[in-house]
């Protein structure tokens, strides 16, 4: 128990200033409706939170649209509904996912990484950094629905949780496809994968940079279940049920077991890592990649 305590105390010590300043924000976010059971439901722009308090289990739906990339802003609001259901007792479990249809998160927000100066990219790296460690190291259950494609961040988002239920959508992928992008894949983001789907297999997917379609990304592991598409959320509302049987305390010393050495390689190499990927970001030749990436999105179009 003092372990978990410990950790918590930890990662919530690591909550940045931006986060501090947003909370205290008037208007950002607020107490919403949530029934007279006295559960309070918290909603932001981005973030939809549907709490179901007999079963201890809230539902956080994305809605950053048109594709849920991850901005600062969005990352932001997440991390603050996360910690505010942590700090419910009411609540045991959350299920994430998304509101924006056949997307479940792009990843991380390109437009974050290109044309800005180095102090936004370390702001912006932190933020990153701090969502991965704080939904990795949740004391909550954490079921992701994903009801959309999940490339790159969005995958990493999902590899944070404690079990992944994926749509059986041929149009939906999910991987860590940084390669394809001219960009690499951050030590943390690479041991979340082996940690998920070991070492040969999450080898090969990050080079080739794959996104696996459902039923290879079954068969690799980088999802637990594939159901039909009406049946994400009612799939993950039953896993959620049989997580929920397991004495709290016990899972969640587990968890911290099982997670605490890779959580504990990022926290030692934080500023380190920061720098890193300002220097490779700032690079012209990643900028132009990057600046080139989001000119074919927006041509896609017409
Ligand atoms: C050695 C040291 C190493 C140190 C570390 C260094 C580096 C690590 C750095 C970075 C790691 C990054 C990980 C990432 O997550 S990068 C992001 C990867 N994501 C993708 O590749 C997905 C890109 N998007 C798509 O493929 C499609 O948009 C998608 C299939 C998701 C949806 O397709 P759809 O046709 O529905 O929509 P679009 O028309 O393509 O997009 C609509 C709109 O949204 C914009 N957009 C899409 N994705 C992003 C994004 N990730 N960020 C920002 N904006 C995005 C797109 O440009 C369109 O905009 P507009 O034309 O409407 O203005």
């Amino acid at each position: 128990m003092a372990l978990a305590v410990g950790m918590r105390v930890l990662t919530r010590a690591l909550l940045r200033p931006w986060a501090r300043g947003l909370r205290a924000a008037p208007g950002r976010t607020g107490p919403a409706a949530g029934g007279g059971d006295g559960v309070r439901c918290f909603r932001s722009p981005r973030v939809l939170v549907e709490p179901d308090p007999a079963a201890g289990v809230a539902v956080v739906k994305m809605r950053n649209p048109p594709v849920n990339s991850l901005s600062l802003e969005f990352l932001t609001e997440l991390l603050i509904s996360l910690e505010k259901l942590e700090n419910d007792k009411t609540f045991h479990g959350i299920i994430i996912t998304s509101d924006c249809p056949g997307i479940f998160s792009a990843g991380l927000d390109l437009t974050e990484m290109c044309g800005r100066d180095p102090e936004h990219y370390a702001e912006y790296w932190k933020a990153v950094q701090e969502m991965w460690l704080r939904f990795y190291l949740s004391n909550l259950v954490v079921i992701a629905a994903i009801n959309g494609i999940s490339p790159a961040g969005g995958c990493l988002l999902s590899l944070t949780c404690d079990y992944r239920v994926l749509a059986n959508n041929p149009k939906y992928a999910i991987g860590l496809n940084e390669t394809l992008l001219g960009i690499v894949a951050p030590f943390w983001f690479k041991d979340t994968l082996v940690n998920t789907i070991g070492h040969r297999s999450a080898e090969r997917a990050l080079q080739l940079g794959l996104l696996f379609p459902p039923a290879e990304a079954l068969r690799v592991g980088v999802v637990d279940q594939v159901v039909p598409e009406d049946q994400v959320q009612s799939t993950a509302r039953s896993v959620m049920a049989q997580w929920l049987d397991i004495p709290d305390h016990a899972r969640q010393l587990t968890k911290i077991l099982m997670r605490k050495p890779t959580a504990d390689r990022l926290l030692t190499e934080r500023d380190a890592d920061i720098e890193n990927f300002v220097r490779f970001i700032c690079k012209d030749s990643i900028q132009k990649s990057l600046h080139a990436y989001l000119e074919k999105l927006k041509q896609k179009k017409g």
